[in-house]
């Protein structure tokens, strides 16, 4: 019998259902899972019942008394797996990535590949580091035994495979604290579009949401993220991804000068500023307002009194601008991460790929607006 095989036996002994499922090994997202055979909407084709979750209520007491109550469910979860020298969960640990397979994750990386990730991702790794930190603080105290890149490892588990899960003990925390692990379901991987999930006291059940063929893959929606957020929380980059959005603070900050900060801050709109698909975002809009009307004007447009159509011409040219910075940026960093010699040579695709879509995402813009800014 095979991993996936073995897991499938164990899973199934312990209630969970797969109907026209299978895992499979997918080229460059890990395992993932697959149709047996044509499925429709609306099918259930898979069920896991909440005496199969590992959550809070299965962290082994001797764990949860020796650290401290503020521990969050994260680095609970991941030093109740890190500290577990039992078979108990043999089969599923057989089929999660190994620590090398988190050499993708930004975490792991070197610093100096680190330091050219875009500015979203930067921030959201800098809250990433803070967390494990804090979680590996607390559990390293009460736990001295514990081999740090072991926990890291359990830790990283924990951060990709975990599940919105809330039960009237977890209401009480705060919201990244509703989570838990699943058998099975944590092998689908993401879609931007993806099957239905939901969850009652019952346990977990997943949907189609649309036809499949047999053989195709089925994922499901880890949320709607964005290239940056993927690639520091997941660990990978989707070429296609609906929800992508880019940072425009490194190109629009530097353009404001010290008082126009202060009207924008007083206002509410100081930075996150953000471009997805189709457009900028209002905050950058009155930003660029700021920019290029004077102030009275702008201050109507912010109080709701000009609906701004008047000067919309000379913000879009403004907003142009930006864009072809944004992608003057993307293009140097691009040239930047190249340059670097870098051991794992994965990484440094991983993020000449994902500046490749930054850039991607300047140009449609950038000839969008052109094709239609008014004269
Ligand atoms: C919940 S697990 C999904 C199962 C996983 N592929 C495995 O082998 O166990 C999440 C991880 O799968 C991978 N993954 C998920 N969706 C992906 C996608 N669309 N493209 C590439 N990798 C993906 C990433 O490594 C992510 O951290």
């Amino acid at each position: 019998m095979n991993t996936h095989e073995e897991l499938l036996t164990w899973a199934t002994e312990k209630g969970v259902k797969l109907h026209g499922i299978q895992p499979k090994r997918m080229p460059g997202r890990g395992i993932g899972l697959i149709a047996t055979r044509s499925l429709k909407p609306d099918e259930v084709i898979l069920d896991v019942p909440t005496a199969c979750l590992r959550s809070i209520d299965t962290v082994r007491p001797s764990i949860i008394r020796h650290l401290p109550k503020s521990i969050t469910i994260h680095g609970l979860l991941a030093a109740d797996l890190a500290l577990d020298t039992s078979s108990k969960y043999a089969a599923w640990n057989a089929v999660c990535p190994t620590p090398e397979d988190f050499n993708t994750m930004p975490l792991v990386w070197p610093r100096d590949l680190q330091m050219l990730l875009p500015k979203a991702a930067r921030t959201l790794l800098s809250n990433q580091e803070a967390k494990l930190k804090k979680d590996w603080a607390m559990v390293s105290a009460a736990f001295p035994q514990l081999d740090e890149d072991r926990y890291r490892y359990a830790w990283l588990l924990v951060n990709t495979r975990t599940f919105y899960y809330v039960t009237p003990k977890l209401k009480k925390r705060s919201t990244d604290d509703h989570m838990c692990l699943q058998p099975v379901a944590d092998l689908f991987n993401h879609g931007d579009v993806g099957c239905n999930v939901a969850f009652d006291h019952h346990g977990f059940t997943i949907k189609t949401m649309r036809e499949h063929a047999e053989g195709d893959e089925l994922k499901i929606c880890y949320g709607s993220h964005s290239g940056d957020f993927l690639l520091v929380e997941y660990g990978f980059v989707m070429d296609k991804n609906k929800w992508d959005e880019v940072l425009l603070d490194d190109v629009l900050l530097p353009k404001l000068d010290a008082r126009q900060k202060d009207k924008l801050e007083e206002a509410g709109y100081l930075g996150k500023y953000v471009l997805d698909r189709e457009t900028v975002c209002y905050r950058t809009q009155a930003a660029v307002r700021l920019l290029c009307c004077g102030f009275r004007e702008w201050r109507r447009f912010i109080d709701g009194i000009d609906d701004g159509e008047r000067s919309q011409p000379k913000v879009d040219r403004a907003v142009l601008g930006l864009l072809g910075d944004l992608k003057q940026d993307a293009e140097k960093s691009i040239s930047e991460v190249e340059a670097l010699t870098i051991e794992d040579q994965q990484q440094q695709e991983m993020l000449i790929r994902r500046w490749k879509h930054i850039k991607d995402l300047a140009d449609a813009n950038i000839t969008w607006l052109r094709g239609n800014i008014s004269p």
